[in-house]
């Protein structure tokens, strides 16, 4: 076809550019009959499971309090080991302002767990060490807490138990879900009880009608997609851990993911809850309506408190028609203003069938490159400064090729795109969607990260990547990819290890640099233990004490994942 003769071009330039009989073949089909979606690091679990046999023989050589993983041991701050918080890496950012314990929290007794055998049974009260290493220590390996005690709730009756029990016992408690946050939000800090909802994993009901889902919290987010694409639906939130991320998790950290430009945030999705409240009061807020103005909303504050306020039990969420029709680009672009323009183009011109705009920059692509096996750049390497995914899902597949195909073709005639591949089948769509989402599992594999999720003016986005760029120096290794359609920017600064002098020259200043812009500091990851005390730089004073009272109000001692979200001194201010 003439039209096509630009792409044939850049095919000519580049053996390996795969941006050729544009969009013959559509991906969707495959992926219908595979019945599984992109995978990714953390959504893997044999990594997750390697990742943490490699962890433990690395704790049982250098597990001391003040011991990092590289083994250096940080006596100076080695004066009260049993109530500082046991934050396994050098001191990581202004969380490394050694946190004390509540003191008011009790000890965990054989009393304690005795009342929970009663409760649970046997088998749920987990004191087996092999399985408390991993639930104490985050996905990424930068927070350790030091919990004996794990337990699994099979029922919201249980849950409520718990709870109740450990408020008048003033026993502190973390809920987890599939632990793989970034914040340091779903692992102890101290000896908290885990409690893990994953048992409870049945879903309730399916209305076809609505699409309105109605599950466990422990349901695997993968699964609940697996179950809908049989009824024709979808959830309608994506991330690269939904092989092992629990959809409790999501809503109580208001996960964001890879097709929130389309479908838009948990706060709108969920549209019922069921959440233990730390007295073990249940609070049945499980509605299916899409419209209910019978005053506050109180769910609301139960998605992205991250357990703070309440432990959720049961979601109802507003799923999406499956498309029939999906189409994924990977193209590059020579510069940020391009990808920005892109963007603007790709929303006029693409309209509701975008589905996702997601951009990494030639730096993290590099390390992508580097750090995991079978992955290789589809275009020239080393030529492109930015690479952009853009996807499409529709139900018209000729009326869905032939505008993404205008749209593509139009933005390489006016220069946007450099060059670009597009997904011929399943498999391709895998392997762009690989280089994007395996960026985090790349990150832990190369050594330390600082790791920032800002969320900025779109024209403003870069430039926090380059000014750090000039702060840190040619030697450190800066990152900018994520979310370009949302204004969602994952920056993160990879090094072999951590270091309080690189660390003093980006914080502050990344988090000063977004207050600046009024960005906020967390676009979706959340605050957990790592920005908890930097939610000032997102939010008025007089916001983070009404926050403060309103979990004094439903967790009067404190005891729902604490050292979380709010400033330590406002929580606890005896301590
Ligand atoms: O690793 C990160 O910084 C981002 C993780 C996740 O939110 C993503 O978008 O891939
Ligand atoms: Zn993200």
């Amino acid at each position: 076809m003439e039209k096509w003769r630009i792409s044939r071009h850049i095919v000519k330039r580049s053996s390996t550019s795969l941006f050729k009989s544009l969009l013959s073949t559509n991906f969707e089909k495959s992926i219908n009959t595979s019945g599984s979606t992109y995978k990714s690091g953390r959504n893997c679990n044999p990594y997750v499971e390697h990742y943490f046999q490699c962890q433990k023989r690395h704790f049982q050589t250098c597990c001391h309090p003040l011991r990092d993983y590289t083994g250096n041991l940080h006596a100076s701050k080695a004066t009260n080991l049993e109530h500082i918080c046991r934050i396994q890496y050098k001191s990581f950012g202004s969380v490394a302002t050694q946190i004390q314990r509540n003191p008011s929290f009790s000890t965990l007794n054989s009393d304690d767990v005795d009342h929970f055998k009663k409760i649970l049974g046997e088998k749920n009260v987990i004191q087996d060490e092999d399985r408390l290493l991993t639930a104490n220590v985050d996905w990424m390996g930068k927070y350790k807490g030091s919990s004996k005690l794990l337990l699994q709730p099979r029922s919201t009756e249980e849950v409520s138990q718990i709870l109740k029990y450990c408020n008048t016992r003033c026993l502190a408690v973390v809920p987890q879900g599939g632990n793989t946050g970034l914040v340091g939000g779903s692992v102890p800090v101290f000896d908290e009880v885990i409690i893990n909802v994953g048992s409870m994993n049945h879903i309730i009901s399916f209305d076809e009608v609505s699409g309105i889902l109605v599950c466990e919290a422990g349901c695997i987010l993968e699964n609940l997609d697996s179950f809908l694409v049989n009824h024709g639906f979808m959830m309608p939130l994506d991330l690269g851990a939904k092989g092992s991320c629990q959809i409790g998790g999501n809503v109580s950290t208001n996960a964001g993911g890879l097709h929130f430009v389309r479908y838009g945030s948990l706060h709108g999705n969920v549209l019922g809850l069921e959440a233990v409240l730390a007295n073990g009061t249940v609070l049945d807020m499980l509605g299916t309506l899409r419209k209910d103005n019978t005053g506050y909303d109180l769910k609301q504050l139960f998605i992205g408190s991250e357990g703070s306020l309440g432990i959720a039990t049961k979601v109802s969420i507003l799923t999406s028609p499956k498309p029939s029709s999906k189409n994924l680009a990977f193209l590059a672009c020579k510069d940020y203003l391009s990808c920005q323009k892109l963007l603007q183009e790709a929303k006029r011109k693409l309209g509701e069938i975008l589905s996702a705009f997601e951009f990494l920059d030639s730096q993290s692509m590099e390390l992508v490159l580097t750090h995991l096996e079978g992955v290789r750049n589809p275009l020239p390497p080393s030529i492109y400064e930015f690479y952009v995914l853009i996807e499409t899902r529709g139900t018209d597949e000729s009326y869905d090729k032939e505008k993404l195909e205008a749209f593509l073709l139009r933005s390489m005639e006016g220069g946007l795109i450099a060059d670009g591949v597009v997904a011929q089948d399943i498999n391709q769509a895998s392997s762009f969607w690989r280089i994007r989402e395996g960026l985090s599992e790349a990150l832990v594999k190369a050594g330390a990260v600082y790791k920032y999720d800002l969320s900025l003016p779109i024209e403003k986005m870069y430039s926090i990547v380059e000014e750090m760029r000039l702060r840190l120096g040619q030697s450190e290794k800066v990152l900018g990819y994520g979310h370009l359609g949302d204004g969602n920017l994952h920056l993160n600064i990879s090094r072999p290890n951590y270091d309080d002098s690189v660390l003093a020259k980006i914080e502050p200043f990344v988090y000063e640099w977004t207050s600046k812009h009024r960005g906020s500091i967390s676009a979706e990851h959340g605050l957990g233990l790592m920005k908890a005390n930097e939610i000032h730089y997102s939010k008025s004073p007089q916001t983070v004490q009404v926050m403060a009272s309103i979990k004094k109000l439903l967790d009067p001692n404190g005891i729902l994942n604490p050292y979380k979200v709010l400033p330590h001194n406002i929580l606890y201010p005896e301590a």
